[in-house]
């Protein structure tokens, strides 16, 4: 017996909903099948259904009236109770086996860049179900070509990677909406950033040490090869055509299935 689960992490808003949509949706196009698993306390209906769904055991809504807490209290307060409740987990886990399995995660990052709990039920997952594991972490591109935010960004995607350890792809989401200010050329280097892409920007710093700052920790970046990224358009199949074939490899889910090989190349989308 073997799983594939596929965590999908970011801030609010970066596009994990409709990026576990696409995927389904790109995998149904190619006869495969996959569930998703919401993890989302708070969530709204979606496109497609939810088969397994935290808010059968909680809800936010359960825990903000029960527990008098505001909203981030609240979620905090069901990821606590869904680790107290494993039992639950494993319970609708059991009518899944040899399947895959997207988690579509709540936008607030503290719950897996400060506190043990996901990284807790992802252990879980991996020793109780041996699950193969792979987490996305989502990363809007509008943002992240900002240099200030780009800082904020990338070390909350490396503060996940460190406190998770399941292998991590970083996603640069929302592309289409950088591809009238920036070229293919420019685009492809915000994916694997270096410090020349930065330097046009680096006038907006009046105090030259950010400056120096920022050029040292891109070289860290580089060196240690810690943060690339694959580009996402929600819209564009081959986009998410790319990111399943990464997805594949590392989970090898490929291995009991249709070989399989990712592609050596990022594929940008077209320019609108
Ligand atoms: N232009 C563009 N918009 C996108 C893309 N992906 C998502 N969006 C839009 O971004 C908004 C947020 O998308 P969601 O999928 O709800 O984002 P989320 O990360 O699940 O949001 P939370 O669950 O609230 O954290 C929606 O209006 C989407 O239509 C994309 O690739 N391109």
């Amino acid at each position: 017996m073997s799983r594939v689960g596929v965590l999908v992490l970011g801030p609010a808003g970066v596009g994990k909903t409709t990026f576990t949509n696409s995927i389904i949706t790109y995998l149904h196009t190619v006869g495969r099948t996959a569930h998703i698993v919401n993890l989302d306390p708070a969530a709204e209906p979606s496109e497609y259904e939810f088969s397994i769904d935290i808010r059968e055991l909680i809800s936010l809504e359960d825990a903000t009236d029960a527990m008098k807490l505001g909203p981030n209290g609240g979620l905090i307060y069901c990821f606590e109770f869904l680790l107290k409740n494993l039992d639950w987990l494993d319970e609708v886990l059991g009518d899944y086996d040899d399947e895959y399995l997207i988690f579509d995660c709540p936008g607030q990052i503290e719950l897996y860049t400060h506190i043990p709990v996901l990284p807790s039920i992802v252990k879980h997952l991996k020793e109780a179900h041996n699950m193969s594991m792979c987490a996305t972490y989502l990363l809007q591109a509008p943002y992240v070509v900002d240099i200030s935010k780009y800082f904020s960004a990338t070390l909350s995607a490396m503060s996940a990677m460190m406190l998770l350890e399941v292998p991590h792809l970083n996603i640069l989401s929302k592309v289409d909406l950088i591809q009238d200010r920036y070229s293919k050329q420019q685009i492809k280097r915000f994916l694997s950033p270096d410090t020349f892409l930065f330097n046009d920007q680096n006038e907006m710093f009046v105090n030259q040490r950010y400056v120096a700052l920022t050029e040292a920790i891109v070289q860290l970046n580089q060196d240690f090869g810690m943060i690339e990224f694959l580009p996402l358009s929600a819209k564009d199949n081959d986009t998410i055509e790319t990111i399943v074939s990464y997805i594949d490899d590392i989970t090898q889910w490929a291995e009991n299935q249709e070989p399989h090989e990712p592609k050596d190349e990022f594929e940008l989308p077209e320019d609108e």
